[in-house]
């Protein structure tokens, strides 16, 4: 195939902003040990960390409320209420026990800091346990902006969190991307007129994407974004 009949060359961004759970990091088992403390607190069955990671994507209120509800458990407006008030109180006493990077995301986001790259979260975790989780693992310093669910207009897969993000970087019109790892991010983006990355680990490698847009290391957003030209 000549390069001609590739995909559009795209300029190297300035900015990226990322998802967060799935994406950078795997905190499914922190989730899944609060969420079991909540079951087991009702003396309801604890679950499999896998299990549990079938609801991770909306936030808390949608993980407990759907989680109940497939458990064919209480999920009433009041119960759901109480298990994410003690969900957030388990999870805010253990942040990042259990939680790692994918592999080479540390490094490669050092990398990309390094190179000048100007870099954002867009999560739909709380923003206290986001900037908990990222100064507990020691990348904080690499985002200017970090956006979480409850501090957002309105959360993804409303573009208006995503945009949030893109504004208090204040980009003035420089290129960026969104990266991330569900249809949920991939639906954000799109609405928000971005360009969408897909990881190819975890639920990323699920996503239905254009070859050029799954990245196999974050780092090659800054090598060369036009994954068709890469030798
Ligand atoms: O905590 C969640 O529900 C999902 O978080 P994420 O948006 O960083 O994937
Ligand atoms: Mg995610």
């Amino acid at each position: 195939m000549s390069q001609q009949d590739g995909p559009e060359r795209e300029p190297p961004y300035k900015a990226l902003v990322f998802d967060l759970d799935g994406t950078l990091i795997n905190s499914a088992p922190d989730i899944a040990a609060a969420v079991n403390k909540v079951l087991e607190a009702h003396g309801w069955p604890v679950q499999s960390v896998a299990f549990v990671e079938e609801f991770i994507g909306f936030g808390p209120r949608r993980l407990l409320h759907d989680l109940l509800a497939a458990l064919d458990l209480p999920s009433d407006d009041r119960t759901v209420d109480k298990a994410v008030r003690d969900y957030l109180a388990n999870y805010q006493q253990e942040p990042a026990q259990r939680t790692l990077f994918y592999p080479h995301v540390r490094e490669d986001l050092q990398a990309l800091h390094t190179a000048g790259l100007r870099l954002g979260i867009c999560t739909n975790k709380p923003q206290e346990l986001s900037l908990k989780v990222l100064e507990i693992l020691g990348v904080a310093p690499f985002f200017e902006v970090v956006v979480g669910a409850d501090t957002a207009p309105v959360c993804k897969p409303h573009p208006s969190h995503l945009l949030a993000v893109v504004e208090k970087m204040d980009l003035n019109g420089d290129s960026w991307a969104y990266v991330g790892d569900t249809k949920v991010d991939q639906a954000t983006a799109e609405a928000a007129g971005a360009p969408f990355y897909a990881v190819s680990w975890g639920c990323g490698a699920e996503l239905s994407v254009e070859p050029h847009r799954r990245l196999d290391r974050l780092i090659d957003l800054a090598r060369n974004p036009d994954r068709d030209e890469r030798t």
